[in-house]
């Protein structure tokens, strides 16, 4: 595989090929993703729940999430690494320029950052200084409490209208990625539609420029509540190889995410 970088990316949904992201935390599995084609790992704060069991993301710090991308780096060294920015390591933009350094010292290529217009100047500020950033809009599961659950967001006309305007602005503002989770399909198509720059989208149909999912949830081996939107692949090919190749091949031929993995 070529080595992937935000311009192959880009090129990507140009030519309408189908970008695969995986969540991954350690250094075999990251190695096993990678020699299956799947271009983008993420060190997801998910690792709250599926390694430490939590409800939420929000104990997630930033050396946890420094920790896990080592691991990935040296596990696949030319893969495009994404890392998560833990809950309230970004609340300004001179705290980011702090939390950032060891993230992109782990071996991150781009760092996430959860929200829309609050971000702004912290989006240009990163990119002006270097750091490649990634959007995440719709279920950003840091503001849990505030959404009382997680739940599908952008469902009525004054909120899927302000989805569309921050995505656009974050675009703008240097982000040159973006995760779309847990959204109506037809919203998803409006904002991947809307931007230049390529949209991953995580239960937001198969619209979205790519897809991710949650290691656990496609080896069927979370512990508690499976989202709607996830698909168990060790389920249906039974080793774990095989269910990363049928991920890829599903989510490059669009039968991944199906209707009944979409709002
Ligand atoms: N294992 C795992 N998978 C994930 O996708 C994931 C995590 N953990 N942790 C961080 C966030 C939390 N996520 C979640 C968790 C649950 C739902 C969920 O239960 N959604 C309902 C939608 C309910 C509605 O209709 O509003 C669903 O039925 O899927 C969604 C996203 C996504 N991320
Ligand atoms: C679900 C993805 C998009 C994520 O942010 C995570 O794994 O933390
Ligand atoms: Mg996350």
């Amino acid at each position: 595989m070529a080595k992937i970088t935000t311009a192959v990316l880009q090129k990507m949904k140009l030519q309408g090929e189908k970008i695969t992201m995986l969540t991954a935390y350690d250094a075999s599995f990251a190695k096993l993703f990678a020699e299956q084609g799947v271009e983008t790992l993420l060190i997801g704060d998910s690792l709250g729940m599926v390694l430490h069991g939590k409800n939420d993301t929000l104990a997630v710090t930033t050396n946890d999430i420094a920790y896990h991308t080592r691991a990935v780096r040296a596990g696949a060294p030319d893969a495009f690494v994404i890392a998560d920015m833990p809950f309230m390591s970004y609340t300004s933009v001179e705290q980011t320029m702090q939390s950032v350094v060891p993230l992109m010292q782990a071996g991150a290529n781009m760092v996430k950052l959860e929200g829309g217009e609050f971000l702004l100047a912290t989006v240009k500020a990163l990119t002006e200084r270097g750091v490649p950033v990634c959007g995440h809009l719709g279920l950003t599961p840091q503001s849990v409490n505030i959404f009382g659950g997680y739940k599908v967001q952008g469902k009525t006309d004054a909120a899927a209208a302000a989805m569309i305007a921050q995505a656009k602005a974050l675009q703008d503002a240097g982000a040159q990625l973006l995760v779309l989770e847990c959204i109506p399909t037809a919203l998803a198509k409006q904002i991947t539609d809307a931007l230049t720059i390529p949209v991953i989208g995580i239960g937001a149909g198969n619209v979205t420029d790519g897809q991710v999912l949650v290691m656990h949830d496609l080896l069927g081996i979370s512990s508690g509540y499976i989202p709607k939107f996830s698909k168990n692949y060790l389920a249906q090919t039974g080793e774990i190889r095989s269910a990363i190749s049928a991920y890829v091949s599903e989510v490059k031929n669009q039968t991944f995410p199906g209707n009944e993995h979409s709002f």
